[in-house]
This record gives C-alpha cells, sequence and structure tokens, in this order.
C-alpha cells in the first residue's frame, strides 16, 4: 500500500517570503509501505522548470527521504511528457538581483543533496530532459527513460556554460570522451542513443514500467549493508561534492557574472522568444 504525503510549502527559516509559492504542490513524495521506496514527483505544470519554488520544495522533499529511513529514492515528474525542462529561464532572465542569488544557492543545494544522498537513488525520466533535467537525473545513480524523449546538456546551444558541477554528474556517467563531445556540441539524445552510449541505464515501455525497474534497482541493495554502501558512494562522490561546497560563493558569483552579460541576457532573450513562438504554432 502506497503511504502518500503531500509535502507543506513552509518557507525555510532562510527563505524570504515574498518569493515563495502558494498552496500549488510543486513536489509530492510517497512512500511504498512495502518496499519502503520514497517516490518524489515533480509537479510544476507546465514543464517542470526550475524556478526557485520548485528548487526548494525538491531540497526539502530529499531532505525529508533522508530522514524518514526510506530504503531509496525514485525521481520522477508527474507531466506525462516532460520529466524537467531545465532551469526556468524567466528566473535568469532579465533577474530581479536578490532572488536569482537565492535561486542558485537552492540549485546548488539540490545537487548536493540529490548527488550527495545517502539512500539509493533512480530517476524514472518519463519525458524529455534537457539541461537542468539532465542534471537532476545524472545524480541519480541509476536511469530508465521511456522512448521518443530527448536528454542532454544542451547549454552551448543556449550560448551559456554548463557549470563544472553540471559537468561532474554527467562524468560520472558517460566515458570522458563522449561528454567532452557532447558538451561541446550541446548535444540532445533521443532515449535510443541515450542508451547506447550509456547515458541511461534501460529503456522502459511505461512509467509504471520505469517506476518498477527503478524499484528493481533499489532492490539490488537490499542485502547490502546500509551503512558501508552508503559510506562508500559517499567516498566515490566526495571530491566533486567538495569541490562545489569549497567554492559555493565563488560559483555564484561566477554564475551572476555570466549571466549579466548582455550578450547572454541577449541570448536568453531570443530564446524564449523562440520556444514561446513554437509554443503558439
Ligand atoms: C566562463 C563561465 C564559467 C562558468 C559558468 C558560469 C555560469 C553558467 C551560467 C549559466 C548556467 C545555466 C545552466 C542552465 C541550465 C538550464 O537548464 S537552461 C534551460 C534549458 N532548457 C531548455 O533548453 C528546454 C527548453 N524547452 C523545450 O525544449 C521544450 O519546452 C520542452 C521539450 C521541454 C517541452 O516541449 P513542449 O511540450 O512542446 O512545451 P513548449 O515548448 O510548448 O513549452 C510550454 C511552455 O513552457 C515554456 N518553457 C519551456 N521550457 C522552459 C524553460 N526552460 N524555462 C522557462 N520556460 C520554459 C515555453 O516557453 C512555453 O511557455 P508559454 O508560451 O506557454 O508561456
Amino acid at each position: 500500500m502506497m503511504r502518500s504525503k503531500v509535502l507543506s510549502l513552509v518557507p525555510r527559516a532562510t527563505g524570504v517570503c515574498r518569493h515563495m509559492s502558494t498552496a500549488t504542490k510543486l513536489t509530492t513524495v510517497a512512500v511504498d509501505d512495502k518496499t519502503g521506496i520514497a517516490t518524489l514527483t515533480m509537479n510544476r505544470p507546465p514543464v517542470n522548470g526550475l524556478n526557485l519554488d520548485l528548487l526548494r520544495d525538491l531540497n526539502q522533499s530529499i531532505g525529508e527521504v533522508e530522514g524518514n529511513k526510506s530504503r531509496g529514492l525514485i525521481l520522477t515528474s508527474s507531466n506525462p511528457t516532460i520529466f524537467s525542462a531545465g532551469l526556468d529561464i524567466l528566473e535568469m532572465y532579465k533577474p530581479d538581483k536578490d532572488r536569482i542569488r537565492e535561486f542558485w544557492t537552492a540549485l546548488q543545494d539540490v545537487w548536493l543533496a540529490l548527488y550527495g544522498s545517502s539512500v539509493p537513488t533512480a530517476a524514472a525520466i518519463n519525458g524529455h530532459s534537457p539541461a537542468g533535467g539532465c542534471l537532476l537525473a545524472t545524480s541519480c545513480e541509476y536511469r530508465v527513460m521511456l522512448p521518443k524523449f530527448t536528454i542532454g546538456l544542451n547549454e552551448t546551444k543556449l550560448g551559456i556554460v554548463a557549470p563544472k558541477w553540471f559537468m561532474s554528474s554527467f562524468l560520472s556517467v558517460l566515458p570522458r570522451r563522449e561528454a567532452e563531445r557532447a558538451l561541446n556540441q550541446g548535444r540532445m539524445f533521443t532515449t535510443e542513443e541515450a542508451l547506447s552510449i550509456g547515458l541511461i541505464d534501460e529503456v522502459a515501455i511505461s512509467k509504471e514500467q520505469a517506476l518498477d525497474k527503478c524499484a528493481q534497482f533499489i532492490g539490488t541493495f537490499a542485502k547490502v549493508n546500509p551503512l558501508a554502501r552508503s559510506l562508500t558512494k559517499q567516498q566515490l562522490r566526495a571530491v566533486e561534492l567538495q569541490q562545489l561546497e569549497n567554492e559555493r560563493a565563488q560559483d555564484l558569483e561566477r554564475f551572476l557574472f555570466f549571466v549579466n552579460q548582455p550578450s547572454v541576457q541577449k541570448g536568453l532573450g531570443i530564446y524564449l522568444e523562440s520556444l514561446k513562438k513554437k509554443a503558439k504554432n
């Protein structure tokens, strides 16, 4: 039986209330009583764009899963065709100067929490997964994707640069040569291409099957000592995690400097327009 809990959206003590969302549920956590596995579902229409509110919710939900003795975490989306469209470009285009700092800090928090999670993690990628969506998926230990969608780090195509820690997640999954080429090209892979290159681990024909396959992956740790497993994972990921921990402030300043460049703002504006035009047609 599923014990489902919808998270409350109480602002964190350090948060700025003005920017918090309303009663909209942006993530839900459901723990399967039988398996003890938590499914964390993103639910921010129309495309699960990672804005400040969704990032804060994600962080809170990952924290909850860490705290509630779940045996694993499956990340997925309530949208039938989009896992996540990546960072909400509206947060970066003509940004409010305080909010954009909170936004990037929240993104750092989510990556540190997910990539560094002590429980086994898997992504059921039930839709397109560009850029920040790919970051979330590659921060997990296992990926199952549905056919006919795309995944990748397309930043260079947008005239922006994936930060080092985006690259770390990518490099933890792909051979360096493949990762380098894909990053430089800003390449989006189809499900079939992603499978053949190793960017995803399995293909499923439905979301239900993807969730099952993710649960099976998490089940492979059933007979492994949980503390030994979690310390092993954390040691394997320690260098990348520590690097961002040590450089958080510089990483934020680098991002702010880069994103505020007139040429970058211009590019983001053009890209947003093209997305809107496409949506209308
Ligand atoms: C020297 C430098 C050193 C270090 C670097 C330092 C700093 C680096 C600086 C920046 C790094 C930033 C890293 C960025 C990461 C990102 O994630 S950027 C976001 C990238 N995402 C995308 O490119 C995806 C764009 N979207 C799509 O391709 C499609 O929307 C979709 C395939 C996801 C879904 O397609 P459809 O179902 O057809 O939906 P629509 O296209 O019609 O979209 C509906 C609606 O949503 C809006 N929208 C889509 N994506 C976004 C988005 N990412 N942000 C904001 N809004 C988005 C779209 O405009 C439509 O809106 P409406 O017209 O309905 O209002």
